[in-house]
């Protein structure tokens, strides 16, 4: 069952998120709605739950940390057994395949003649399955993951490799993030030829904002980087750049979401919620978990927009029936989001002056943010880091460069990986949420039980006060004055608020202790007098005798007359 998620914004339910045209609750609503076709799709069906990438073949290409490699077992990932694989997906098969081997057709050539029948896979199979460009199409915004039958690709389970606490931190992982943060530093200022560069094999990272990064990265290496990242772009910024941030700084939310979801006692060994990771790294900062319902938002756009595209895709598991179960289970979700009001509209960016240098930029700062994954030092964040990488590129390309009516093959070429990539972040975003329902219900419960337990504290303490109250009171009952003192009464303080009976009395029970004061002196006074003569002789006496204990001998009276 799924919770009808609580408000991020308790009191402003409708408050819109930031640059997306939609409210906290009708995210948390939609996402109640959606999640169980979600979970169904990331969890049971095979096209989604298999991802073939290269994981380690390929190094990272800025700077070397082998000190940054995770040994902890959380770190390793489990590879797929290829029988577990739909035959068609095997490397075995994709090997046999003449056509990735061969050479690869151009998009518009594979637009022109669709796809013919090669290699060993059923006629059910369709060749665009297997048959996929692996170079970046320059209308790609995340570095493609080798379909073509390379023999440093593995099939990973995501559902036996679940995105969870590894133990991944210090120097390695912050600087990864520092560098992906680094990609946001755009700056339309600089001249056109000074911009990031478009990606190339040669030199895999171009573009001032590259080198710039290379060389703090190079400086930076042994260095226990302890500074805030970069920080978000202002408000005036365009709007461009700041969904730029918020992809970026909403898929570092959901990791940590997930991580602290997920995470290990090592105390008792056992998995579970950790309260307080999430206090320190989100609760504390509201624009990070806003950036999560954002990226919410404009990946469900972009399945949205695929509407048309996924009636008519192929799956290729072989099996008719498989993939048209599978067809109607993306189709229905995709469906489902349509119906509703549009969440995001992409249609408004890239519009002015600089559109096409922009949409350039942003597109090269993000491929190189993908093949940032490659630095990551264990295998599993490596794992989860190319596979939102590349869901959100593939959002991007599909937000960007996709035209909604057009029929398939008019549009890019969608990869299998891209798909999956983009319904298991999808699914990881749904997680996400539902992770941050179930945190904020946690700490409204600690909040219940800190009002109880200060409640307590705070009736202990008024007993306590009371208790000492009425053993006062009572000492004082029973010695009427006390050490023969007569106090001044204690009367409340005056609010302007009093009666005139009010008033009367207090002055009445004034004129009382005066009158009981004088009559008391006139009573004391004889014992007095006498105490003083004795005090006084006992003094002469002393000096007389050359005695010292005059020094300490106290004038009988004196604290009585403080005390007044
Ligand atoms: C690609 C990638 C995937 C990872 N996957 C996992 C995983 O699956 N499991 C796991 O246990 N660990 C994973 N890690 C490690 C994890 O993300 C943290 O880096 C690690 O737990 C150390 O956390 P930290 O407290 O040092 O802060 P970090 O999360 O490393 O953050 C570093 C700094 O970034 C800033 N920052 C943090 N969050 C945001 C945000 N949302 N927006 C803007 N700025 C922010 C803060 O200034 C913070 O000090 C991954 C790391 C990377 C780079």
């Amino acid at each position: 069952a799924v919770d009808r998620g609580l408000s991020y914004c308790a009191n402003e339910p409708n408050k819109l998120v930031s640059d997306a045209c939609v409210s906290y609750a009708t995210l948390e609503n939609l996402n109640a709605d959606l999640r169980p076709s979600i979970r169904y799709l990331t969890e049971q069906v095979d096209f989604f739950t298999y991802y073939r990438l290269d994981l380690f073949g390929r190094e990272c290409p800025f700077w070397s940390d082998d000190e940054g490699f995770c040994g902890n077992r959380a770190c390793a990932v489990d590879i797929a057994d290829e029988k577990d694989i739909p035959v068609s997906w095997r490397s075995s098969e994709l090997g046999k395949l003449a056509g990735p081997k061969a050479s690869q057709p151009s998009t518009s050539v594979q637009k022109e003649e669709p796809s013919p029948f090669r290699g060993k896979l059923g006629e059910d199979t369709a060749e665009s399955c297997v048959f996929e460009p692996n170079e970046i199409d320059k209308r790609d915004y995340c570095v493609p993951e080798d379909e073509s039958g390379s023999s440093n690709c593995v099939y990973v389970s995501l559902v036996d490799n679940t995105e969870r606490f590894t133990g991944y931190a210090g120097k390695s992982a912050n600087n990864v993030w520092r560098a992906v943060y680094q990609e946001n530093c755009f700056n339309t200022n600089t001249p056109k030829s000074q911009q990031a560069q478009p990606f190339g094999a040669a030199l895999p990272f171009r573009g001032p904002a590259a080198a710039n990064l290379k060389n703090v990265m190079d400086r930076k290496k042994h260095e226990v980087v302890q500074q805030d990242l970069i920080a978000p772009p202002p408000e005036e910024q365009c709007l461009e750049k700041r969904v730029f941030y918020r992809v970026l700084s909403g898929m570092h939310a959901s990791i940590s979401m997930h991580l602290c979801y997920d995470f290990l006692n090592q105390t008792t060994g056992k998995w579970g919620p950790n309260l307080q990771c999430y206090k320190d790294r989100l609760h504390s900062y509201p624009d990070r978990i806003q950036n999560i319902y954002f990226n919410y938002a404009i990946l469900l756009r972009a399945v949205a927009k695929l509407r048309r595209n996924l009636k008519s895709y192929t799956f290729c598991s072989g099996d008719k029936r498989t993939d048209e179960a599978t067809r109607k289970k993306i189709v229905g979700l995709a469906d489902t989001i349509a119906a509703r009001p549009s969440v995001f509209d992409e249609s408004i960016m890239f519009h002015g002056e600089d559109a096409v240098v922009l949409k350039e930029d942003f597109r090269n700062r993000f491929l190189n943010v993908s093949r940032l994954m490659d630095c990551v030092g264990c295998d599993k964040c490596r794992l989860w880091g190319k596979i939102q990488t590349s869901g959100y590129g593939t959002a991007m390309k599909v937000l960007f460069e996709y035209d909604e009516e057009a029929e398939n093959g008019a549009n890019p070429t969608l990869r299998r990986t891209e798909l999956v990539a983009l319904v298991n972040t999808l699914g990881r975003l749904s997680a996400s949420l539902n992770a941050f329902t179930e945190f904020t219900k946690m700490m409204e419960q600690e909040r219940a039980l800190e009002d109880m337990r200060a409640q307590d504290a705070y009736a202990q303490l008024e007993n306590e006060a009371a208790k000492l109250q009425a053993a006062a009171a009572e000492k004082q009952q029973k010695k009427p004055d006390g050490d023969g003192i007569l106090r001044r009464p204690v009367q409340p303080e005056l609010t302007g608020k009093e009666s005139v009976s009010e008033l009367f009395w207090r002055e009445f029970e004034m004129l009382i202790f005066a009158f009981r004061f004088v009559l008391k002196s006139w009573y004391d006074l004889p014992l007095k007098l006498w105490r003083i003569y004795k005090w006084g002789t006992a003094v002469l006496m002393d000096k007389f005798l050359g005695r010292d204990r005059y020094q300490t001998r106290r004038f009988p009276y004196r604290h009585a007359l403080d005390e007044l």
